[in-house]
């Protein structure tokens, strides 16, 4: 791994491994975040990146190895210093977009209503809707939405993108790439696919069958493998 003379870890993988039964999900993983970067975790369905984006967050545990994230242990005080987008949401269907805001206001004192009610006019997302009736476009959307409106340092995103349609993702990376232009926060963001956002990507770890198999800053590795880091996944996991 290359490291920029100014690397300065906003989180840490020690030598983390995780099973689920016998399945082998994450093996003596190792790596650091970059602070103030956007970091794209990559790697094929089940290669780990939704288990290793759990452990960081405390939603589950390591069975060896360890994490650091922002200086913390894993407890509550990283809850609330962490702003975390899961791959699958959990919102009742009976409630309203208004309603789910309100809600996430309730359980983050630095969760900013004004902010997310502004960002789900941005993105078309009228508050007065049902979750029930949205597409899955929108629900991103409002996943979205109840991230960025936290007032944090750190932002952990599993797939923001996944499923969702070339107009939702062009939105919501013109969104991500506004909010964080203007640097000082860290993003970390899992993906599968590298098509649309690879621009937007400061520092970039390859992840296959819980192993990292590349990691380092993007233009480096561009300029190093004379590649884009699409043809560059390509390779990797070919
Ligand atoms: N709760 C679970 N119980 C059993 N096996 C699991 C569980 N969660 C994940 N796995 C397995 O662990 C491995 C890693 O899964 P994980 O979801 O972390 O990968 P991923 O890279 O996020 O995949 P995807 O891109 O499909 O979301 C896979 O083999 C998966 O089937």
């Amino acid at each position: 791994m290359e490291l920029k003379e100014t690397f300065k870890p906003i989180a840490k993988v020690n030598s983390v491994s995780k099973k689920y039964g016998r399945t082998v999900a994450l093996q003596d993983a190792e790596m650091e975040f970059p602070e103030g970067e956007l970091t794209a975790l990559i790697g094929p369905n089940g290669s780990g990146k939704s288990t290793l984006l759990k452990i960081m967050v405390g939603l589950t545990y390591a069975d060896t190895g360890s994490v650091e994230v922002l200086g913390l242990k894993l407890g509550i005080q990283l809850k609330e210093q962490v702003a975390f987008l899961p791959e699958i949401d959990h919102f009742y269907d009976w409630m309203k977009v208004e309603q789910v805001i309100d809600f996430h206001r309730s359980q983050f004192s630095n969760f900013n209503y004004d902010k997310a009610v502004e960002l789900a006019r941005d993105m078309n997302l009228k508050t007065d809707t049902r979750i029930s009736s949205l597409s899955k476009g929108m629900r991103g959307r409002l996943k979205l939405v109840l991230t960025l409106a936290r007032d944090v340092k750190l932002y952990i995103m599993d797939e923001p993108l996944s499923g969702l349609d070339p107009q939702s993702k062009g939105y919501i990376l013109e969104i991500l790439n506004s909010e964080f232009a203007a640097g000082g926060k860290s993003v970390i963001l899992s993906t599968h696919e590298v098509i649309e956002s690879e621009k937007f990507y400061d520092y970039v770890i390859m992840l296959e069958n819980g192993q990292v198999r590349l990691q380092g800053y993007a233009d480096a590795l561009r300029d190093e493998h004379n590649l884009s880091i699409q043809d560059l996944t390509r390779e990797v996991f070919n």
